[in-house]
């Protein structure tokens, strides 16, 4: 089996799916959507190279959760399966849409029985509907709805990839440069993941685990002059600030360092790189605002979280109030769901010494519950 490679296509913007959570980023158990079809190719056969398509920004996030070749998608399918073809060396490539999530194993077993046998092999079911095209009523026993999987000769594929036309799958372009394709029975089960509503008919999908991801975040900036002083987004009077790339709100930095640890996509530093100028002195409640966005994009919900500024000086218990609806209306989260704690060290250590300041947060997500849309 080591002359095929698989690439799985999951770059897609998932718009006609219409929920702010990206359909390959719905939870089956403890896995996103894109990881559970992986290992259902994986479990079905073997394949020595394994390539992902993924959104440029989802291509790290893709990367915690695989040691796959994750390739950064294109604008449209096509783009990305050029893409991922550019790391392709065997003789064959074996490509699926994750949206087609049922991936069947009987017809991945047809489709590999007809390797060697066409330029592409591609799964279809019959047409059980009659059949209107251009207004007009056509013999629907010549009808095939082409589906996922297809297996292709790589050099064919990438040969009429080169062709002026947009193409919506493999087999098409393989067939309109002239070459041979031959189709085997799909199955109904294959549906593609279009519609939230297509997710009645994908019986092989188990619930979102009830799992309780936690997350921990800790971050610490040096007092400076001529700075205001930020901590979870509220300006709080004091003779300095802190220093920072962005704004230097320590605070928002440990609850996005929470989130991010517990959603296991790393840390605050590889979400927005302070040595991207984009983000110099910016607002960090905008950081926090599009960690948020992100999270629900990738199937998280935000449960709780529990904070604690460690600052010797200015006090802060006037503050509490602003800053909890501050962060709890940002991230839409009920205000008894962020828990701020103030405290000093005693005098002892670096915020004893009025250095600087330290935060610490714990948060916890749960996976959006898509059984129930
Ligand atoms: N630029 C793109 C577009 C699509 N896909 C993938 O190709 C498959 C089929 O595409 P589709 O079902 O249309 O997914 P989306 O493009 O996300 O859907 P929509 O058109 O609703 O945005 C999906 O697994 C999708 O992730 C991709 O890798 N790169
Ligand atoms: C490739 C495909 O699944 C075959 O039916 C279909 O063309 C993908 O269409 P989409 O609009 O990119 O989902």
């Amino acid at each position: 089996m080591s002359e095929i490679t698989l690439v799985l296509l999951g770059a897609g913007a998932s718009s006609r799916f219409t929920l702010p959570v990206k359909k390959q980023w719905l939870w089956i158990g403890d896995e996103p959507l894109w990881l559970y079809v992986l290992h259902r190719f994986t479990s079905f056969a073997q394949f020595n190279n394994i390539i992902l398509t993924a959104h440029p920004q989802e291509k790290p996030l893709f990367e915690k959760y695989s040691n796959a070749l994750v390739i950064p998608g294109g604008n449209t399918r096509q783009e990305s399966i050029r893409n991922a073809l550019e790391h392709v060396r065997s003789e064959y490539v074996l490509i699926s849409d994750i949206a087609r999530v049922c991936v069947q194993k009987e017809v991945i077993e047809r489709i590999l029985e007809q390797k060697g046998k066409a330029d592409c092999i591609a799964p279809y079911v019959p047409a059980v509907d009659t059949v209107m095209y251009k207004n007009e009523t056509i013999d629907r026993s010549e009808v095939k709805l082409i589906q996922t999987p297809q297996l292709s000769r790589t050099k064919i594929l990438q040969e009429a990839l080169l062709q002026e036309r947009e193409f919506t799958d493999e087999s098409s372009a393989i067939k309109a440069l002239g070459k041979d394709v031959v189709y085997v029975l799909g199955s109904e089960k294959q549906r593609k993941l279009t519609y939230k509503e297509d997710l009645h008919y994908l019986d092989c999908l188990q619930p979102p685990a009830n799992t309780q991801r936690v997350g921990m975040g800790f971050d610490v900036h040096a007092f400076c002059e001529g700075r205001p002083l930020m901590l979870c987004g509220v300006e709080v009077p004091h003779h300095l600030g802190l220093a920072g790339h962005s704004d230097a709100d320590v605070a928002i930095h440990a609850i996005i360092d929470a989130l991010m640890g517990a959603a296991g996509f790393g840390d605050i530093g590889e979400l927005f790189p302070d040595s991207n100028m984009e983000y110099k002195d910016i607002d960090s409640k905008v950081l926090l605002q599009k960690t948020a966005t992100l999270l629900r994009q990738c199937g998280f919900t935000i449960v709780q979280i529990d904070l604690t500024i460690m600052a010797q000086a200015p006090k802060l218990l006037d503050f509490k109030p602003a800053m909890q609806q501050t962060i709890a209306s940002l991230l839409e989260l009920p205000p008894h769901n962020l828990n701020i704690k103030a405290t000093t060290t005693e005098k002892l250590g670096f915020v004893g010494r009025k250095e600087g300041i330290a935060a610490q947060a714990i948060a916890t997500l749960k996976y959006f519950d898509w059984r129930k849309i």
